[in-house]
């Protein structure tokens, strides 16, 4: 399965019987998966990459539908199959901030758009190199105490934490602001977003519409922050199944009764919102406390207590009030290259003439510690600069 990336060559389309699209030069880069397939990389799209599938046991292209931000169109590309899920395409000429895409071809949320759309899905994901930090999905029934414990871990690590700002067809409350929140949305819109594949879970909770977009998450992490979600168990078990890798945690309250007293103290809710909130609150705790989904419980009896012990658990409690940020070195890639892979390494190697060559003209990618973000980043990307003349690993950067 798989093959060395090509630059298109006229040679090289006697591969394609439909060899059109080739002549053009529009293609640069192809990468056969499988027996059947061949994705075609290049800029037919003239402001960023264009992709295109050769179906070989029908003979014909394919113009699959494209999720997720696509990388802006650079010098050139080459691409190397990374697994049966991905490809990773090296932009040329383009510094390291984003000179890496994954292109996902059969990650879970590819697979789930295909069979949701009925029709050939890319995805694209940007590498991100450095430290992942795994979000954080905090679930629990109305009025258990999740805003506050949110709101308590913002104040006091204000540099780390960040909240996903959900969509939703409920009305403001009277301290809640747009944007802030949520984003308070009709339901027409919300759902027009859904189909064009823009949230990464959606649910009807309480007779209205939730969901987390994609961008959500994104902007938290794109600020270096730590994201955390406030969902519903069923968003909590729609992330579980997705490619997004966090930490699964369920607030509980100490009984009934104080959930109860808790909701009315609060005074948002009508009489008839209240008793919704109570009911659907049995069926939440019930799911909440099933195995396999939430990997921490935690009750909320006493306050203080409980943001301890949730403090305790993310491994805040030493005190610690700033979370290091490993910033990389911008590095370029070199415009000629060859990419080859060796296990979790691929390795990118300078074939620039001797009076362009630097001293650096060999990069190594380690991908053995990538982690899926929300579709549309791959973080944990590491990359080591190698000078080939002595085979020394030089300066690493990432974590
Ligand atoms: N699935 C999902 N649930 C959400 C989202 N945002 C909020 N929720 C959940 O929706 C429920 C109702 O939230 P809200 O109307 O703010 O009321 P509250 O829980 O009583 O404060 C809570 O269980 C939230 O965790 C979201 O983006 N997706
Ligand atoms: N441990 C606790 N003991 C007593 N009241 C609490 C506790 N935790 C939260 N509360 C109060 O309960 C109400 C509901 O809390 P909130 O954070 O809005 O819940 P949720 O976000 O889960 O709906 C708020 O008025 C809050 O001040």
């Amino acid at each position: 399965m798989g093959e060395a990336p090509a630059f298109f060559e006229d040679d090289h389309l006697e591969n394609f019987p439909n060899g059109t699209l080739f002549n053009t030069k529009v293609f640069e880069t192809a990468i056969n998966v499988g027996c059947n397939k061949i994705y075609a990389i290049g800029a037919t799209e003239k402001e960023s990459i264009g992709i295109r599938i050769f179906d070989k046991s029908t003979n014909e292209w394919v113009v699959p539908t494209v999720l997720g931000m696509i990388p802006k169109s650079s010098d050139g590309y080459s691409a190397i199959l990374v697994d049966e899920d991905r490809i990773l395409v090296v932009k040329r000429n383009t510094k390291s901030d984003d000179c890496f895409w994954f292109l996902e071809i059969n990650t879970p949320f590819v697979k789930e758009q295909k069979t949701r759309l009925g029709t050939e899905v890319v995805a694209w994901s940007k590498a991100v190199i450095g430290e992942a930090k795994i979000p954080i999905v905090i679930s629990g029934p109305s009025g258990v105490g999740k805003g506050t414990l949110i709101a308590k871990l913002m104040d006091e690590f204000p540099s780390t934490f960040g909240f996903s700002v959900s969509h939703t067809t409920r009305a403001p409350r009277i301290n809640e602001h747009n944007g802030v929140h949520y984003h308070f949305t009709e339901r027409g819109d919300m759902e027009n977003d859904i189909k064009d594949g823009k949230f990464l879970e959606f649910a009807a909770v309480h007779g209205n519409l939730y969901g987390t977009s994609v961008e959500a998450v994104e902007v938290v992490t794109d600020d270096e922050k730590r994201c955390i979600l406030d969902i519903d168990v069923q968003g909590a078990r729609s992330v579980r199944a997705s490619s997004l890798e966090a930490i699964f945690i369920f607030i509980c309250p100490p009984s009934f009764d104080q959930l109860e007293k808790r909701l009315r103290a609060r005074g948002t809710e009508t009489e008839e919102q209240i008793q919704k909130r109570l009911r659907n609150a049995k069926a939440e705790i019930e799911q909440g406390n099933s195995p396999g989904l939430f990997d921490h419980i935690l009750v909320n009896d006493n306050l203080e207590t409980c943001y301890e012990n949730l403090k305790e658990l993310l491994g805040l409690s030493d005190g610690t009030k700033t979370n290091k940020i490993l910033v990389p070195e911008l590095v370029r890639m070199p415009l000629e290259h060859t990419v080859s892979k060796i296990g979790h390494k691929i390795l990118i190697k300078s074939s620039a003439t001797d009076e362009e060559k630097s001293d650096i003209n060999m990069f190594v990618l380690d991908l053995s510690s990538i982690k899926s973000g929300a579709p549309g980043r791959t973080r944990g990307l590491n990359i080591y600069t190698e000078p080939s003349l002595n085979g020394v690993i030089g300066s690493k950067m990432g974590s």
